[in-house]
């Protein structure tokens, strides 16, 4: 990592949430389910919803609700119907959010080595504000940020990269001396696209798929790798 930045820390790193710190499938499954169940439909499992995860909580219940990943081609739903259904998600993951997550192996050393090392440090999520700050909280990792950008912040999501903008704007940043941190195509290519260098974790959600030839500029299984 160090090599990006001529042998020195970057000011400030911008990490996913997802996938990325937080391994929060098995509570967005949970909340899916309870959402399917309450319409009298089949639960989708944990599975599939890791798979569906990544382009925030509306697209999630759109897939969820058409049972498969390219929601567009689904039955036609009403924007009642799509209300309704997503008020229920979000009650259901109101509950369960943080019950079952795990912080992933790795991170809380890295995070205290980039504190230690003087990085200011942010959270860049795709996941409603909502649901943000608790989690964060229930894991007790909101003390190690100075910032959270949610899905909700501004009228667009990663992978647009103004996400990224704003949250070096607030750390008072530069993307030049930024890393990104994420597990998924969407996080490299709004690095790419904010001209900041990305590290990607394997062990995130990627859609169910490999990360490695995604054009990240590193990629670990653990972010010790990078200490
Ligand atoms: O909520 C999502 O869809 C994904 O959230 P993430 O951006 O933290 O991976
Ligand atoms: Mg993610």
């Amino acid at each position: 990592m160090k090599q990006l930045f001529n042998g020195r820390w970057p000011d400030t790193i911008l990490f996913d949430l997802d996938g990325t710190l937080v391994d929060s499938a098995p509570d967005l499954a949970a909340a899916i389910d309870a959402m399917l169940e309450g319409l009298g439909r089949s639960p989708a499992g944990a599975e599939k919803v890791r798979q569906w995860v990544g382009n925030g909580a509306g697209v999630l219940v759109r897939r969820a609700l058409a049972g498969r990943f390219d929601h567009e081609n689904g039955p036609h739903l009403s924007d009642d119907e799509f209300h309704a259904a997503q008020q229920r998600f979000f009650d259901a993951y109101a509950d369960l959010n943080g019950g079952l997550a795990r912080i992933y192996d790795g991170v809380e050393p890295f995070l205290e080595a980039a504190k230690a090392a003087g990085a200011r440090l942010a959270v860049v999520t795709n996941k409603p504000t909502a649901f943000t700050g608790p989690l964060l909280e229930k894991m007790n990792l909101a003390h190690w940020f100075d910032v959270a950008i949610s899905g909700d912040t501004l009228p667009v999501k990663k992978p647009d990269p103004a996400q990224l903008h704003h949250a070096i704007e607030q750390l008072d940043g530069d993307a030049g001396r930024t890393l990104m941190v994420g597990d998924s195509i969407n996080d490299i290519e709004a690095a790419q696209r904010a001209g900041v260098p990305v590290v990607a974790v394997r062990y995130g959600y990627n859609y169910g798929g490999g990360i490695d030839e995604m054009g990240a500029d590193i990629v670990v299984d653990s972010l010790v790798e990078l200490l």
